[in-house]
């Protein structure tokens, strides 16, 4: 019932196919890494999941209901950490975060405390006062990250979410994912690191739109 089930979800961009038809099914508690070459679709797929953009072609469906505009999903607990972050950049790290949960109405003693615990949880808690432009790239994404965490998403999808971080932080926002994954979230990740890929617990691999089961889920 809380499941994520895509069935023939195809996205085009005018004559170009950049997913062809695929069909998953995720778990609550499941982590999948989605991989592949530079063009070979994961972004895209990423967006549909996410009802950011529309499949040309296809059905996906969460927790018993079909998802089909970005707003629509965002209150189902769908949430994207582009590439490039998407952050605000004349806002603080910590108003990144904070801003979103009471924008969702979320009491504002919670999302205070939901901020901290994210930004302590990608190592940032020092700097929570900094505003984004003061920020490193890796800071950046750990920021993004945080935004995500906070929001304690039903469905987290991360494009790429370790692409300008150290050993250790990518180590590290792995290990928030998967931590994600056993709060009872359902996480999607587009990566091209091997060691996070790995960690998932299945590996679909995108070519030319084409996606194969380098590791199915369990
Ligand atoms: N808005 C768009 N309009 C037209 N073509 C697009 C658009 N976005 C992506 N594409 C094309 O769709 C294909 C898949 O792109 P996508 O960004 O999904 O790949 P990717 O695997 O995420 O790549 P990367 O690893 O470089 O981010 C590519 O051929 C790309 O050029």
């Amino acid at each position: 019932m809380d499941e994520l089930i895509l069935r023939g979800v195809e996205v085009r961009y005018g004559d170009l196919v950049a997913v062809h038809p695929v069909d998953l099914m995720l778990q609550p508690g499941q982590l999948l890494a989605v991989t592949g070459p530079s063009g070979a679709g994961k972004s895209s797929l990423l967006w549909a999941l996410g009802a950011a953009l529309r499949p040309s072609a296809g059905s996906i469906v969460l927790a018993g209901a079909e998802l089909t505009d970005r707003e629509q999903a965002a209150r189902a607990g769908v949430v994207v950490v582009p590439q490039g972050n998407g952050l605000a950049s004349s806002l603080t790290a910590a108003e990144n975060v904070l801003v979103p949960l009471l924008a969702a109405g979320v009491p504002a003693d919670e999302a205070g405390r939901r901020t901290a615990d994210a930004l302590t949880l990608v190592g940032l808690e020092e700097s929570g006062n900094h505003l984004i432009e003061e920020l490193s790239g890796g800071q950046q994404q750990r920021v993004a990250l945080a935004r995500a965490f906070g929001a304690q998403a039903v469905l987290l999808l991360a494009d790429e979410p370790t692409s300008d971080l150290d050993a250790a932080n990518r180590e590290r926002m792995v290990a928030a994912l998967r931590g994600e994954a056993l709060r009872g979230a359902i996480v999607v990740m587009a990566t091209h690191d091997p060691e996070a890929a790995e960690q998932a617990d299945g590996e679909l691999h995108l070519d030319e739109g084409v996606a194969t089961w380098v590791r199915p889920l369990g």
